[in-house]
C-alpha cells in the first residue's frame, strides 16, 4: 500500500494521525469524459470521443468501485468494445501489480507493464495521490480519462449507445434529484462507510462511521419494502452502486471491517433485492469472491496481520428472490 509523490513511489498507509484516526477518502484526479462526439463533459478536457477498441479499463475484481465498471461494462454491451485488464488481488508495498499467479488476474494487456503506478506514470510522469482502480485509459492519446468509477459508468451509461445500439438507461432525466439523493446517502455511509469504519484508528473515529451505516441500512431495507428498487419500479444506477457493496459485506465488512451489527441477510428486502441484482442478466460472470476475499484479508495486514481468510459465510445468491 503507498502513493506517488511527485512521480515517486512511497510505501505508506493510510495516514489517519491527522484526522483523529479517521479514513478520509482522496479525491480522484483524473476526471475527463469519454463522450458521443468527443464534446468535453462535466469535467475535465474534450477530445475523448466514444469509438470501438479505443479504451481500456483497468480493475480490481476485489475492488466494489471498480466492480460498477465491469457491471456497466455487461449491461450495456461494451465487451466487444472496451477491452479489460485485471490486476492481481494482493496490494501490498508496491501497490496494485500485474501478476498473473492469481486465476483471473490478466496482468497488463497493453503495455506489460509490471504495476498499476507505472500506467499513472505513463499518463503523468509527475503523478501525486493514490494509484487506484479502475482506469480507463485512451489508447488513442496516451492518456488516463478518468479514475472515477461514477463518473465511469455514467459515460458507459449513454456514450457509446450509438455503437451498441443498447440505448438502457440507467441516469434518467426524471430521477436525476432522486438518485442523486439516494446515491449521496449511500456514498458516504455505506459505500465509503464501510472504509470508514474499518480503516479507523480509534474508537471515535469507528462509531463515528458505523452508527450512519446501519441507520442507513435500516433507511434502505424500508425503501425495499415499498419500492422494487432504490428510486422506484424500474432499476438505476443508485441500484448498481449500492450493489457492490452489499455483495461484499457478509464475506467482508462484516468480519474483517468489524460492520457487525447485522448482516445482509438479516434484511429479508435487502437479501431479495441484492440476489435479484446478482441474476440480472451479465451480473454474475462479474462477481469474483475468491478476489475479494484473498484482497482483503491478505493485504489489509494492518487489520488482519495473520492473513487468515475466514470460511465463510457461504449464502445461496441464486435462491429465488422473491421479488416480482
Ligand atoms: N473514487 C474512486 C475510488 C477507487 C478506490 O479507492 N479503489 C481502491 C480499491 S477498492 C484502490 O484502488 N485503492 C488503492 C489505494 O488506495 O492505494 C472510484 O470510485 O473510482
Amino acid at each position: 500500500m503507498g502513493q506517488l509523490v511527485d512521480g515517486v513511489w512511497k510505501d505508506e498507509w493510510y495516514d489517519t494521525d491527522s484526522t483523529g484516526g479517521e479514513f478520509k477518502r482522496d479525491t480522484s484526479k483524473f476526471r475527463s469524459w469519454v463522450t458521443a462526439d468527443g464534446s468535453p463533459g462535466p469535467t475535465g478536457d474534450g477530445g475523448f470521443a466514444a469509438e470501438s477498441g479505443r479504451y481500456h479499463l483497468y480493475v480490481s475484481h476485489a475492488c466494489p468501485w471498480a466492480h460498477r465498471t465491469m457491471i456497466f461494462r455487461a449491461l450495456k454491451d461494451l465487451t466487444d468494445h472496451i477491452d479489460v485488464s485485471v490486476v492481481h488481488p494482493d496490494m501490498e508495498s508496491e501497490g496494485w501489480e500485474f501478476r498473473t499467479d492469481f486465476d483471473g488476474a490478466t496482468g497488463d494487456r497493453q503495455f506489460g507493464l509490471d504495476y498499476l503506478r507505472e500506467v499513472y506514470l505513463k499518463a503523468k510522469p509527475d503523478a501525486s495521490g493514490r494509484v487506484t482502480v479502475p482506469v480507463l485509459w485512451d489508447s488513442r492519446t496516451g492518456q488516463i480519462v478518468s479514475n472515477e468509477s461514477a463518473d465511469i459508468i455514467r459515460m458507459f451509461n449513454s456514450a457509446f449507445d450509438g455503437l451498441t445500439g443498447n440505448d438502457d438507461d440507467y441516469y434518467p432525466q426524471a430521477l436525476h434529484d432522486r438518485i442523486e439523493a439516494v446515491n449521496d446517502r449511500v456514498y458516504d455511509t455505506v459505500n465509503n462507510g464501510v472504509y470508514k469504519a474499518g480503516f479507523a484508528t480509534s474508537q471515535e473515529a469507528y462509531d463515528k462511521a458505523v452508527h450512519p451505516l446501519f441507520d442507513s441500512l435500516d433507511w434502505i431495507e424500508g425503501l425495499l419494502a415499498e419500492n422494487r428498487y432504490l428510486t422506484g419500479d424500474r432499476i438505476t444506477e443508485a441500484d448498481w452502486r449500492l450493489f457492490t457493496t452489499v455483495l461484499r459485506f457478509d464475506r467482508v465488512y462484516h468480519t474483517h471491517f468489524k460492520c457487525n451489527r447485522s448482516r445482509i441477510v438479516d434484511f429479508p428486502n435487502l437479501w431479495g433485492w441484492a440476489r435479484e441484482l446478482f441474476q440480472w442478466p451479465g451480473v454474475a460472470e462479474t462477481v469474483h469472491p475468491d478476489h475479494f476475499m484473498r484482497h482483503y484479508y491478505h493485504s489489509h495486514d494492518m487489520i488482519n496481520p495473520n492473513r487468515i481468510i475466514p470460511i465463510g459465510p457461504d449464502d445461496d445468491w441464486t435462491a429465488p428472490h422473491g421479488r416480482g
